[in-house]
């Protein structure tokens, strides 16, 4: 696993989940959020409604984007999609922690600076989800494996739970970069999360970068409420 990369600009540690069901409406809340975040996060909703051609904007005026479309399929499939979004200029993709897929990733990265993430087991999944899914083991084993394996193929960075992201530390040690979604300031709803924290928890546990979505997005004033996270982050480094 490649050494853990320092965290040059501080704001970069919030990655905001663009979780928006078109080009327009990612445009105006980006508008809004301005300089205040540098990092921005998009998935299968925005993905699916025009969002690649968005990012390379994003890209262009010199804002980070992690594209969080959690590849998995035959290793071919995968290397030649990770080539794809390589080409983009991406900061981070995801695959999900599949020994086959995540080497495939790595192949198909090249020598790009895209950072490959493995998605170790969904925030929103609880003991009961995995068990109904068919695994034996449960989230701390499953987690825990995930990364172990990750980190022997050398993947750049892990997606975990901020409640695991202490013992995914002590598995990765210093190396590799630890992204936690299921981040709620005091106060938020959880939604469907179901293995959450709170941003200054996260980031004592190990995290690098927190990915916020719907507590900044849905604010009423979502500069403030990104300001509010970012300053939970920076009292907690
Ligand atoms: O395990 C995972 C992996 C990815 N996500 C993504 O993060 C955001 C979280 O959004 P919130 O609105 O803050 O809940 C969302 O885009 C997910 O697809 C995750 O939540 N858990």
């Amino acid at each position: 696993m490649p050494a853990l990369q320092p965290v040059a600009d501080p704001r970069d540690r919030l990655i905001v989940a663009l979780d928006l069901p078109s080009v327009r409406q990612a445009e105006a809340i980006v508008g809004r959020l301005g300089e205040t975040v540098s990092f921005y996060k998009i998935g299968y909703e925005l993905g699916y409604a025009g969002g690649l051609s968005f990012a390379r904007e994003l890209i262009a005026e010199g804002k980070k984007v992690f594209i969080d479309f959690k590849l998995h399929d035959i290793g071919n499939t995968v290397a030649h999609g990770v080539a794809s979004i390589a080409a983009l200029g991406a900061t981070f993709l995801t695959v999900h922690a599949y020994p086959q897929t995540m080497r495939a990733a790595m192949e198909g990265k090249g020598a790009s600076p895209l950072r490959i993430l493995a998605v170790t087991v969904l925030t929103s999944y609880d003991e009961a989800d995995l068990a109904e899914a068919g695994y034996a083991a449960g989230v701390e084993q499953t987690v825990d494996r995930r990364v172990a394996q990750a980190r022997e193929i050398g993947i750049d960075g892990i997606v975990c739970a901020p409640t695991d992201a202490a013992r995914v530390r002590g598995i990765l040690g210093a190396r590799g970069a630890i992204v936690t979604p299921g981040v709620r300031p005091a106060g938020s709803d959880s939604g469907d999360q179901k293995r959450v924290a709170m941003p200054g928890d996260a980031i004592r546990a190990g995290a690098d970068h927190l990915v916020v979505g719907r507590p900044i997005v849905a604010a009423p004033d979502p500069a403030a409420a990104a300001r509010a996270v970012q300053a939970e982050i920076a009292a907690a480094l």
